[in-house]
This record gives C-alpha cells, sequence and structure tokens, in this order.
C-alpha cells in the first residue's frame, strides 16, 4: 500500500535519513520506533509529500509519490509533529476551514465534522476558541483534522509528545480504534516503546538515520530469546558494584536504572550466586531481585548500546 525504497535524505552534512525501507500493508498497524533524532520525522515527512528526498522514492499504491504529491496528498491523513490549528478560531471553525481546503462542503462537510469531533471526543467543546484548549484537547483535534476527508491511512508524528497521561491514553485508545475497529491502516511514530507495543502489529526500530530492526514485537524481542534480564533494587547508588558487574564477562550488560542496576545475562546460566556475592563485598543491599523476558527497550539497548531515551 505504502512503500519507501531506498529513501534518503541529506541535510548539510547530516544523514537523517539512510536508504530507509518499509511498507505498509493495508489495515496493518505499524510503528516507527526510535529516540529523539534517530530520522522518524524526516522519513515520514517524506512519505507524506511533505519533504522531498535526497535520493529514493515513496510508493502509494505502485504510484510515486515524489512525481505524483498533490494528487497523493490528498489521499493521506497527515497528524504533523507541530500542532498546525488556528489559536483565534474555535475548533469547529478550524474543521470547517480545513475540511474546504479538503474540498468539502455543505451537509457533507457538516456530517464529517460531527462524526470526527465525535471521533475525538470533542462535542461538547467545539465552539471554544482552540487557544483555550489544553495541549490534549489540540492534539485530539489536530488528528480530527487529518480524518475529515476519510483518507485509508493516516501517518501520525508522535502524536502524544508533551501531553498529561490522560489526553496519552486517550488518544492511545482512539488510534487503536480507528485502526482495530474502522481497519484504518497507521503509521505511528514514537520514542515511547509502550506506545508502539500497544499499538502496532509491527514495528521498525530507527538510529541514526538507520532502520536497524524489524518485525512483530514477539519477533523482536525474541532478537533477545537467548538471553534474560535481572533487575536489582539497591538501598542506595552502587557505582562500584555497577563497575565490578562490568568487569564479569559473563555479565553481558549493565544499565543503572532508577532504583538499581539492569543486568543482561545469558539464560539460565545460573549468574545469582556472583551477583549476591559481589553486592555483599560492595557491601550494598539487594532490596529486591526480578527476572524478566527481555522487553523493546532491551532489544534497543541490545542492538545500540544506548536506552531509547537517553
Ligand atoms: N530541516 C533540517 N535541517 C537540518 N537538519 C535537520 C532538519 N530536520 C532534521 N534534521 C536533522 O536530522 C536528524 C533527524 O531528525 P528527525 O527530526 O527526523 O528525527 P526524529 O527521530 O523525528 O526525532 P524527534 O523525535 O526529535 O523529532 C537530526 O539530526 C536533525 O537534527
Amino acid at each position: 500500500m505504502l512503500e519507501t525504497v531506498n529513501l534518503k535524505k541529506v541535510f548539510k552534512r547530516n544523514i537523517a535519513a539512510d536508504d530507509v525501507n518499509l511498507y505498509l500493508d493495508e489495515g496493518e498497524s505499524v510503528g516507527l520506533l526510535g529516540p529523539n533524532g534517530a530520522g522518524k520525522s524526516t522519513t515520514i515527512s517524506m512519505m507524506s509529500t511533505l519533504m522531498k528526498p535526497t535520493t529514493g522514492d515513496v510508493k502509494w499504491n505502485g504510484r510515486s509519490v515524489i512525481q505524483n504529491p498533490s494528487e497523493i496528498r490528498k489521499e493521506l491523513g497527515v497528524v504533523p509533529q507541530e500542532i498546525a490549528l488556528y489559536q483565534e478560531l474555535t475548533a469547529l471553525e478550524n474543521l470547517k476551514f480545513f475540511g474546504k481546503i479538503y474540498g468539502l462542503s455543505g451537509s457533507n462537510l457538516d456530517r464529517k465534522i460531527e462524526e470526527v469531533v465525535d471521533h475525538v471526543g470533542l462535542n461538547e467543546r467545539q465552539n471554544e476558541l482552540v487557544k483555550n484548549y489544553s495541549g490534549g484537547m489540540k492534539r485530539r483535534l489536530n488528528i480530527a483534522v487529518a480524518l475529515l476527508h476519510e483518507p485509508e491511512i493516516i501517518i501520525m508524528d508522535e502524536p502524544t509528545v508533551g501531553i498529561d497521561p490522560q489526553s496519552r491514553n486517550y488518544i492511545l485508545e482512539m488510534v487503536r480504534q480507528l485502526n482495530k475497529e474502522k481497519g484504518m491502516t497507521v503509521l505511528y511514530t514514537s520514542h515511547y516503546m509502550e506506545e508502539v507495543e500497544r499499538l502496532c502489529d509491527r514495528i521498525y526500530i530507527m538510529d541514526h538515520g538507520k532502520i536497524i530492526a524489524t518485525g512483530t514485537k514477539d519477533e523482536l524481542t525474541s532478537i533477545l530469546s537467548s538471553e534474560e534480564s535481572i533487575l536489582i533494587e539497591l538501598d542506595r547508588d552502587q557505582p562500584n558494584l555497577i563497575e565490578r558487574y562490568k568487569q564479569q564477562e559473563s555479565i553481558l550488560q549493565v544499565t543503572e536504572t532508577e532504583k538499581g542496576i539492569k543486568l543482561i545475562v545469558p539464560k539460565g546460566s545460573h549468574q545469582l550466586g556472583t551477583i549476591f556475592d559481589l553486592a555483599e563485598e560492595e557491601q550494598a543491599q539487594i532490596v529486591s531481585m526480578n527476572v524478566q523476558v527481555p522487553t523493546l527497550e532491551d532489544v534497543f539497548l541490545h542492538l545500540t548500546g544506548r536506552k531509547l531515551r537517553d
């Protein structure tokens, strides 16, 4: 349905997207996951006609998006990261304005507005000025605008950045319904692993402009199927203990967490004795210990050596 072919964008000497190849089949919900600056916005801006690639192409049902931008733009629902609304107008006036740009009018436009306002849960507040909206409401209205012309696909650039947990939850549930109940294809970018885990059938992990892994959540975590992670909660910071663990060849990865340390070890390698012995030598109190199967966050760390939100 939508695919990129060796898509590349170079800003002066910075390669923001480097030979990106990804695709979405009809009805799929696909996540593009990566830290800030990974190249997600650049990639989806090119996919949605908002930016020209340096080289490569984007195909929409076999037709080049680069060759036919204005024609194909009408078929895509695009939710940019920046809020694109008129603050001095009401939500309803904004929707009428953008609806007309999409070529809608009369009772057809009224019906579509009613539908999208309902979908994003803004019925009761549609006559208020956008400047008085909360950040979460503005984001919801931003999404409503992108849905007005009934696109087959919605492309969303980090739609939950900077909003409260309740609005975030609302948006995630809304996107899930669009995909699962209305059958809309979704491309969702985020640096929140939990969001793509919750929403997406398939995930692309991006870093430094490149796609570094792809698959379902299970496929991606199976990259680490021969490993397990051990979460250790400590009574206080223990920099010496972290160093001691790092010196152990049998411990593959050591990361500091909010409350302690996370270790990645080969599955079934019976490291608990060593872990306890070293803690005792460093006079560190282990408050709790948890052995877990790897998460997408672990996969990212494994592939890049960095945390998603460093
Ligand atoms: N217009 C531009 N001019 C120069 N460099 C740019 C431009 N837009 C993006 N970049 C650079 O390209 C790289 C990728 O940026 P991009 O915004 O695509 O990343 P991202 O994964 O979407 O991150 P974020 O979550 O912060 O938006 C970054 O190094 C960024 O500084």
